[in-house]
C-alpha cells in the first residue's frame, strides 16, 4: 500500500507556501454533492441517502497565484462553493470508518465552481454533470495544512466573500455524512491513492460570480485564506 512519507507532507505543511505541482499531486478530485442540508434545500432538492459523488479531472486544478477561474464556454451562470479538501496521505480501499482519518494526509480549501445553468440542463437530460463541474480552473485550490492543523474536522468554519460580501458561512458540524463515513464510503467503489483530494460539499449561500469579480475564501478565522479573481 503506497504510503507518502509524513515527513514529506509535514515539509508542504504552510497555509503560505502553495503545494508545488497539486495537479500532478493526485490521480482524482473526488466530489462530494448535496452534502450540507441547506445547499441541497437552497437548490431545490431532497437530502441523500448515501453521499452523492462526482468527479472533476486533476486538469480543473488552479492554484493560487497561477491565473484567473476562467469562465467555460457558453458560459451563462457560474456558481462559487466554497468546499474543505481532504489530502489522501495513506491509499486505501474498503476503507474502516473506524480507521479512515489514518488516511488523511492533510487538508486545504478549494472551490468546487460550477456552471450552474449547464449542470441543470444536463441534469434534465439525466445526463452526467463532468463538463459543468470539471472544466479548466473549475477547482482553485489553497495551500496545504499538515493533518495535526485541524483537531476536529467535525467543527471548521468555511467562509467565502464575493467582493467584500459575505456569500457562504458555514460549518463542516453540518455536514450530513463526515469524513470517515464519506472516505469509507468512496473507497468502497475507488481505492483512494496517495494525494487524491475529495471535496466534501459546500453549505449554502452558492450564487453567481461574473469577470472581474474577487473571490475571498478561508477555513476558521485564519487557520487558511485563498484569493481568486474571476478573468
Ligand atoms: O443537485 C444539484 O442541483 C447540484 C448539486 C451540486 O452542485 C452539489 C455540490 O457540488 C455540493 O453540494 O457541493
Ligand atoms: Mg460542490
Amino acid at each position: 500500500m503506497q504510503r507518502i512519507a509524513i515527513s514529506t507532507i509535514r515539509k508542504m505543511s504552510s497555509n503560505t507556501e502553495p503545494l508545488n505541482n497539486f495537479a500532478n499531486f493526485g490521480k482524482k478530485i473526488v466530489c462530494i454533492g448535496r452534502n450540507y442540508a441547506e445547499h441541497a434545500a437552497e437548490l431545490g432538492n431532497k437530502v441523500p441517502t448515501k453521499p452523492m459523488i462526482f468527479l472533476k479531472p486533476t486538469s480543473a486544478y488552479l492554484q493560487e497565484g497561477q491565473g484567473n477561474i476562467k469562465l467555460p464556454p457558453n458560459c451563462t451562470e457560474i456558481h462559487h462553493e466554497v468546499e474543505l479538501g481532504i489530502v489522501i496521505g495513506k491509499s486505501g480501499s474498503n476503507i474502516l470508518e473506524s480507521s479512515a482519518m489514518e488516511h488523511v494526509g492533510g487538508y486545504t480549501l478549494a472551490l468546487d465552481m460550477t456552471e450552474r445553468k449547464l449542470q441543470s440542463d444536463l441534469k434534465s437530460k439525466g445526463h452526467p454533470w463532468s463538463l459543468a463541474k470539471g472544466f479548466d480552473t473549475s477547482c482553485p485550490v489553497g495551500g496545504f495544512l499538515d493533518a495535526s492543523r485541524i483537531d476536529n474536522v467535525d467543527d471548521v468554519r468555511l467562509w467565502l466573500k464575493v467582493n467584500g460580501e459575505t456569500k457562504q458561512d458555514g460549518n463542516t458540524k453540518d455536514m450530513i455524512f463526515r469524513v470517515p463515513t464519506l472516505l469509507s464510503f468512496i473507497s468502497q467503489y475507488m481505492t483512494l491513492e496517495v494525494g487524491d483530494l475529495v471535496l466534501t460539499g459546500t453549505p449554502s449561500g452558492v450564487g453567481p460570480v461574473r469577470s472581474k469579480d474577487v473571490i475571498v475564501a478561508g477555513l476558521n478565522d485564519d487557520l487558511l485564506q485563498i484569493e481568486f479573481s474571476v478573468e
